[in-house]
C-alpha cells in the first residue's frame, strides 16, 4: 500500500537540503507520496520546484522573533493563518507520518499535522535547538539530532531523542577537481580557497574578502559563493578570483577542487565539508538569537580539530588574512581528524524512524 509523507522546513537551505536528501531516498527505496509545505516564495519552493518530487503547498508564514517589532504584530497574524491552512492541507493529503526540518515556516506544519493526529518526527540540524525546533518539538513524536551533543532534549513531546547524524546530499560526493579548475579557468597548481557564507550568503564576509583580494591572491586562488545580488561588479576580471551567487549543479566540483574552505557553521554546510574532509574556517553568524547555534557548531568543530574558528565580531581583513594562513598550515591535521570520523548512515535511520512512526514494518505493507 502506498503511503504518503508531508515534508516541511524552510527560510534558508539549511532547513531544506536533507529533506531533499531524505525524499530522493524514499523515491528511490520504496512507493511513497510525498508532499512538501512551504511558503509561497522562500528558498524551499524554489529548491523543491527544482527537484521534481514533491507536490508542493503553500501556507503562510510568519517569523518568529525573540525581540521587539512592529511585524511581530502581523506576523503572529499570519502565523495564525498558516496553521490554519497547513491544518486544512493536511485534512486533505491524510498523510501518514510530517517530518519537519525546522525553520520558521515549519511550525504551523507541525502543529496541523498534530490538530489532525498525524504523528511527527522532527530533525534538529544544529548542536544548539532553533527556537521553530524548540516550539515543534513539544508536538513530535520523535525528535532526531545532527550533533550528539544537542541540548534540551528533555522537552520533546514523547520524550523521543534519536542521536541520527548529519544528512548529507550523496551527490556532493562525486565532484571532480579537474572539471572545478576548468570550469573557474584556474592553474591546477595553485592552492584553492572557497568561501561559502552560508546559504544567503554573509555581508561581512563578503566585505572582508574583497577588502583582502590582493593579499589573498598572492597565495591562493579564490571562488566566492556570495548570495543572491551580492556579487561585485566593481572587481575587475582576474582569472584567480571567481564570484557567483549560489552554487547548484555546480557544487560538487567547486568543494571537490577546494584546497580550503571558509564558511558560516551552519549545520549542513560543516557536515558536507567533513564528509568530504575539507580543512575549514568557520566565521559563525555573530548575530543573536537562534544563530548563536553557529557559534556552538563552530566551537564544536573546533574542539574536535576539523576546523579554525574566527569571530566575526570586530574581524578585520588582517585577522582574516591570519586565520586563513593559520588553517591552511594546519589543513593536514584537520583532515587526519576527519578521517577518523565515520559519518554513519543518518538518512537510512531517519528513513527507519518516519516508518515506525508511520506504523510501517519495514518490507511491508509498501
Ligand atoms: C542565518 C541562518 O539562519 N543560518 C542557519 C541556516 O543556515 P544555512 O541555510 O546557511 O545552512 P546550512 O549551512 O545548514 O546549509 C546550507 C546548504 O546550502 C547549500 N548551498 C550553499 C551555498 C550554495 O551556493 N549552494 C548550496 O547548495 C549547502 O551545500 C548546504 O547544504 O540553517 C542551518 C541549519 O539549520 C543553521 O545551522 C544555520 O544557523
Amino acid at each position: 500500500m502506498k503511503r504518503t509523507i508531508v515534508f516541511t522546513g524552510g527560510g534558508s537551505a539549511g532547513h531544506v537540503t536533507a529533506n531533499l536528501a531524505l525524499m530522493a531516498r524514499l523515491r528511490e527505496e520504496e512507493d511513497w507520496e510525498i508532499h512538501y509545505i512551504g511558503s509561497k516564495r522562500g528558498i524551499e519552493r524554489r529548491l523543491v520546484d527544482d527537484f521534481q518530487q514533491a507536490r508542493y503547498h503553500v501556507v503562510a508564514t510568519g517569523k518568529l522573533r525573540r525581540y521587539f517589532a512592529l511585524a511581530n504584530i502581523t506576523d503572529v497574524f499570519k502565523l495564525l493563518v498558516g496553521i490554519v491552512q497547513a491544518a486544512l492541507h493536511i485534512f486533505r493529503i491524510k498523510p501518514n507520518v510530517v517530518f519537519s526540518l525546522g525553520g520558521f515556516v515549519a511550525v504551523p506544519v507541525v502543529i496541523g499535522a498534530k490538530w489532525n493526529g498525524v504523528p511527527v518526527v522532527i530533525l534538529e540540524p544544529d548542536l544548539n535547538p532553533g527556537l521553530a525546533n524548540r516550539i515543534s518539538r513539544r508536538f513530535a513524536r520523535i525528535m532526531c539530532t545532527t550533533f550528539k551533543g544537542t541540548v534540551g532534549n528533555d522537552r520533546c513531546a514523547d520524550g523521543k531523542l534519536v542521536h541520527v547524524g548529519p544528512i548529507v546530499r550523496e551527490e556532493l560526493k562525486y565532484g571532480s577537481r579537474a572539471r572545478g579548475i576548468y570550469a573557474c579557468g584556474f592553474d591546477s597548481n595553485k592552492p584553492v580557497l572557497l568561501v561559502m557564507g552560508g546559504s544567503q550568503g554573509a555581508d561581512r564576509i563578503n566585505r572582508i574578502v574583497r577588502e583582502s583580494l590582493p593579499k589573498l591572491l598572492v597565495s591562493f586562488q579564490v571562488v566566492h559563493i556570495c548570495g543572491h545580488g551580492k556579487m561585485d561588479s566593481a572587481i575587475r576580471p582576474d582569472r584567480r578570483y571567481m564570484q557567483l551567487e549560489y552554487a547548484h549543479n555546480e557544487l560538487p566540483d567547486l568543494l571537490a577542487m577546494a584546497d580550503l574552505v571558509v564558511s558560516r557553521a551552519g549545520s549542513g554546510a560543516i557536515h558536507e565539508l567533513l564528509l568530504l574532509r575539507k580543512p575549514m574556517l568557520l566565521i559563525p553568524h555573530a548575530n543573536g538569537g537562534s544563530r548563536l547555534g553557529q557559534t556552538a557548531n563552530a566551537q564544536s568543530f573546533r574542539d574536535a580539530g576539523y576546523a579554525e574558528l574566527l569571530n566575526e565580531e570586530g574581524m578585520t581583513s588582517q585577522a582574516f588574512l591570519e586565520a586563513v594562513e593559520n588553517a591552511y598550515l594546519k589543513r593536514r591535521s584537520f583532515v587526519d581528524r576527519m578521517k577518523n570520523t565515520d559519518m554513519g548512515d543518518a538518512a537510512g535511520k531517519v528513513i527507519d524512524l518516519i516508518r515506525t512512526a508511520a506504523g510501517v514494518r519495514k518490507g511491508r505493507g509498501l
